[in-house]
């Protein structure tokens, strides 16, 4: 199978689901196997908190940088042992339904790509009700407008999110870099049990903050923005790595496939993965380590290696 089929009857199903259901797809920490929902955000928050101190009691680091005039347009910057101008840099911006989690618990991959040679950028963004979905993607693009001026010699400029955070990433896909005045070197997405479509989250009790109209939902969605018209990548070599949990819920998966897809007819050179055995937390939270299937790859595809 090429991963391209999927007639179109399967891209509005979401419809057919009664409100209980939609719920219950759009919950992750429900579909966890190991642990039970409350435990497994908490365990979350524990890794993210205790990798974070981590990380900034043993290298060396810049933390607090603002980026933007607003109090919360702050970034931590994670450097490698090695000084170096020409770095590679991997952004990260967290998940958490674009109203929960906090830069200040979420440095997950900061030890093992350090170790490696990357710095890492762990983003904040201000999430609802203070910030609006259009500014959180605005804030996200002047993020990565700061690391390409500040470190203009960088060896490319990765983009990592997770769930609410890699819709923030892949909105990233279509983002108007000459208004911003300035192109970043971006070299790859990797895009974490991501959703796409916010338009299905618009049933759900998650959006109370929010999305108000179908217009809001459709101009924040990726998925729609690139099928509607398509973006050319500025960078044919660019990569776009979409990837889900085997544990998220049948409609994380969804998302991710259709995304797949879209980004692979629009001439994007993008891969699906679906990682064995994780859940939509574990899926983040194993990047802690240096011999976990993702890390390896993030670190392959930096490296040119695959
Ligand atoms: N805290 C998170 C961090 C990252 C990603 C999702 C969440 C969620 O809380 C999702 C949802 N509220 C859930 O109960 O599954």
């Amino acid at each position: 199978m090429d991963g391209l089929g999927g007639g179109p009857k399967c891209g509005a199903s979401w419809k057919r689901m009664s409100k209980e259901e939609l719920e219950n797809q759009y919950s992750p920490s429900r579909w966890v196997v190991r642990l039970g929902a409350e435990e497994a955000l908490r365990t979350y928050s524990q890794i993210g908190n205790e990798a974070t101190k981590r990380a900034q009691a043993t290298g060396r680091n810049l933390l607090d940088v603002p980026y933007g005039d607003g109090e919360g347009e702050k970034l931590d910057i994670y450097f490698p042992e090695a000084v170096s101008e020409a770095l590679p840099f991997l952004v990260f911006f967290h998940g958490g339904y674009w109203q929960s989690g906090s830069k200040d618990s979420s440095a997950f991959m900061v030890s093992p790509l350090t170790a490696q040679g990357v710095a890492v950028v762990i983003a904040a963004y201000d999430i609802a009700p203070k910030g609006t979905l259009d500014q959180m993607v605005d804030q996200v693009t002047q993020s990565i407008v700061f690391v390409q001026k500040e470190y203009p010699g960088n060896q490319g400029i990765y983009l990592c999110g997770h769930s609410a955070g890699a819709h923030l990433a892949a909105m990233m896909l279509l983002a108007n870099w000459t208004k911003r005045g300035v192109t970043p070197n971006l070299k790859g997405f990797f895009l974490v049990s991501g959703i796409y479509d916010l338009e299905p989250v618009m049933h759900t009790s998650e959006n109370a903050p929010l999305l108000t109209t179908l217009e809001d939902a459709q101009r924040n969605s990726p998925q729609w923005r690139l099928k509607t018209s398509p973006a050319q990548p500025v960078d044919p070599a660019c990569r776009v790595l979409v990837t889900v949990g085997q544990h998220d819920s049948p409609e994380f998966h969804r998302q991710s496939r259709e995304f797949y897809q879209t980004l692979r007819r629009g001439g994007w050179k993008a891969s699906f993965e679906e990682l064995h055995d994780v859940d939509h937390f574990e899926i983040l939270w194993n990047l802690t380590q240096k011999d976990y299937v993702l890390t390896q790859i993030i670190l392959k595809t930096i490296f040119q290696e695959s």
